[in-house]
């Protein structure tokens, strides 16, 4: 049986949600997980250090009894109030690690996001001074911009501008889809990088549209043609340190994605390293796994590498068809269907 040892990743992106969910998403993280930088889209989102602390505590009594517990790393929600001391504070704690940019009404609680990039100037100035990384959901939000090209939009109006006026700023642009993201951020200085999903990997817009509309498939930014895959493929695997593991990982009750109006959100965290070896075993890139999910994500943050190890086997099984999720159940990506890794 073909095994494969790599030092304890992290998650560089991941939803936990809060209240009765927690406790099945934070197991799921602490299967194999080191850290977890943990998105504050809750609602309302975690805006100051205060409720981050608060959140990070509720984590904490999640997280399970025995075995390993992953360590969750707080992040800020940027709101039009956000203030340049509610970054001072968080820069200088040791709970919180970054502060997320959501376009106002660009994904899943998003609502109390930022409604003026270039009214948040002073905050992301405070964050360049203070060395806080800003996390950015990439896309545009206008109804004449098609859904399929947000994110590309998103880079020349916002990211660009961004980089030019805050050079020193740390800036990760999470969850990327498309080449023109991935370009992007190849060409940028050192101090921006972005996180690539298994999702994105595996996945383009032909699974989750043709032969029929399937909403497990359906998350944001949106599934893109199979180039801009096959680009994001070449991304992660490429032995860029620009470009690291981040789950994204986003439950929703089956009920709230099968339905007229579906949600945006895949979950993985069930199966996230196993299906992230998948797609680099794909591309015959076994070898530039552990890098992209161990080592180049703490060296952008700062922080010290993991120094233990897991193990994962070539080895068939079945995922799940459902999964509890607090009173609700979720049916997680690929549920039902054959995974080709298994953890040890
Ligand atoms: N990715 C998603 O489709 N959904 C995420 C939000 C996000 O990361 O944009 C969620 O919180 O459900
Ligand atoms: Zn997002
Ligand atoms: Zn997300």
């Amino acid at each position: 049986m073909q095994t494969l040892e790599i030092t304890r990743p992290d998650d560089w992106h991941i939803h936990l949600r809060d209240g009765d969910a927690l406790p099945h998403t934070v197991a799921d993280a602490s299967r194999y997980f080191g850290r977890a930088i943990v998105m504050p889209n809750l609602t309302p989102p975690v805006r100051n250090l205060i409720e981050a602390n608060a959140y990070r505590q509720r984590i904490i009594q999640a997280l399970p009894t025995s075995g390993h517990q992953v360590t969750p790393l707080m992040v800020l929600y940027l709101t039009d109030n956000t203030t340049e001391a509610d970054i001072a504070d968080a820069a200088a704690s040791d709970t919180v690690f970054a502060a997320k940019l959501y376009p106002a009404g660009a994904t899943t609680n998003s609502d109390s996001g930022v409604t003026s990039i270039e009214k948040l100037y002073p905050v992301i100035a405070a964050m360049e001074k203070y060395g806080l990384p800003l996390l950015v959901h990439g896309e545009v939000t206008d109804a004449d911009i098609d859904i399929f090209d947000r994110e590309a939009r998103f880079i020349e109006r916002h990211l660009t501008p961004i980089a030019t006026n805050f050079p020193d700023l740390k800036m990760v642009l999470e969850h990327i889809t498309t080449a023109d993201a991935a370009q992007f951020v190849s060409g940028a200085s050192a101090n921006i990088a972005a996180t690539i999903t298994a999702h994105h990997m595996l996945y383009n817009r032909n699974h989750m549209l043709a032969g029929g509309i399937r909403p497990h498939y359906y998350c944001l930014p949106i599934l893109k043609r199979n180039t801009h895959q096959q680009a994001l493929i070449n991304a992660a695997t490429s032995g860029s340190p620009k470009f690291f593991l981040g789950t994204d990982s986003a439950p929703h009750a089956r009920h709230r994605k099968e339905t007229d109006c579906g949600c945006a959100g895949c979950y993985t965290a069930y199966a996230a390293i196993e299906l992230y070896a998948e797609a680099f075993e794909a591309a015959d890139k076994l070898d530039k796994l552990e890098a992209f999910a161990s080592f180049y994500g703490p060296d952008f943050y700062g922080l010290p590498r993991n120094s233990d190890t897991i193990i994962l086997h070539k080895n068939s099984w079945t995922a799940p068809e459902q999964l509890p999720l607090g009173s609700d159940t979720i049916y997680p990506l690929r549920g039902g269907e054959q995974l080709q890794w298994q953890l040890a």
